[in-house]
């Protein structure tokens, strides 16, 4: 039996009248990659965006269905936002490191969860960069603005920031597309790295980086999940001729 650290019941996404998500019921297991894929506007960073309840900050945006993390539905009304994305990380398409030091930007989180001995933050630091393949680089800069990083580095910067939180679920929004095609690979091994440990969830254009980082794939379709497999069978022979078409670059 796997683990499952996130499940959505008949999960829908409106803005206004618009319903940009549609009934979606999905696991999501522990150590493993799922990767979201799909044309652009099917609704994947809609239905990402609301694993985390970050579609609240979205005026006119309204959920129905269930989310649950264990036995939390998260939308319910006592459910502790900040906590929530505490346990769910984020990273998105461009690096987004905070205007602060990088040496800051790790222990910002945990600092604002409470931890304010410089030890433990010292160590959280070292070992979130080493998780995100950045202690090497930056341990003699730690000083240094997150913005003197490359691009690549900020990205992997970002990671380090989820995790030194240490959330079970990090979600990822097309986390490479900015960047060169090395940072891309960097990020890649990093996803590899990183499932070993957590449940990662990642939306992705590039369907070469869905099959090679994840182990199951969604197929989403104007706002409809087509089809949801392990990922080998997605690639090679998918149950749906709308999957098929998508996969071989017949539309989208
Ligand atoms: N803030 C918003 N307000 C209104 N409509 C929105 C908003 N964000 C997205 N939409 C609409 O919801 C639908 C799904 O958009 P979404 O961004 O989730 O798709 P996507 O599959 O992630 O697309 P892309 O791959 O281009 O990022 C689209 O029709 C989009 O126009």
């Amino acid at each position: 039996m796997q683990n499952i650290q996130l499940s959505t019941k008949d999960l829908s996404v409106f803005y206004g009248e618009k319903q940009a998500v549609k009934h979606i019921s999905l696991d999501f297991a522990a150590k493993q990659v799922t990767a979201l894929i799909g044309p652009s506007g099917c609704g994947k960073s809609t239905f990402l965006r609301s694993l985390n309840r970050m579609n609240d900050l979205i005026d006119g945006a309204r959920i129905t269905g269930e989310i649950w993390i264990g036995d939390e539905n998260i939308n319910d009304p006592g459910t502790d936002v900040v906590l929530l994305r505490q346990k769910i990380g984020m990273v998105w398409q461009r690096p987004n490191p905070f205007h602060k030091s990088i040496y800051e930007n790790i222990a910002f989180g945990p600092r604002y969860h409470g931890i304010r001995d410089k030890k433990k933050l010292d160590q959280i630091v070292e070992e979130s960069l080493t998780k995100a393949a950045l202690w090497n680089e930056t341990k003699d800069r730690l000083g240094d603005s997150a913005l003197s990083l490359s691009g690549g580095q900020q990205q992997r910067l970002c990671i380090a920031r989820s995790i030194a939180v240490s959330p079970s679920i990090i979600l990822m929004d097309e986390p490479a597309s900015a960047l060169d095609p090395v940072s891309s690979a960097k990020i890649e091994e990093l996803i590899a790295e990183l499932k070993q440990e957590y449940c990662i969830i990642i939306v992705t254009h590039n369907m070469h980086q869905a099959a090679r980082v994840s182990e199951k794939t969604a197929f989403f379709l104007m706002g409809e999940l087509v089809e949801y497999d392990d990922t080998s069978k997605i690639f090679t022979n998918p149950t749906d001729k709308r999957t098929d078409d998508y996969i071989s670059g017949r539309f989208g």
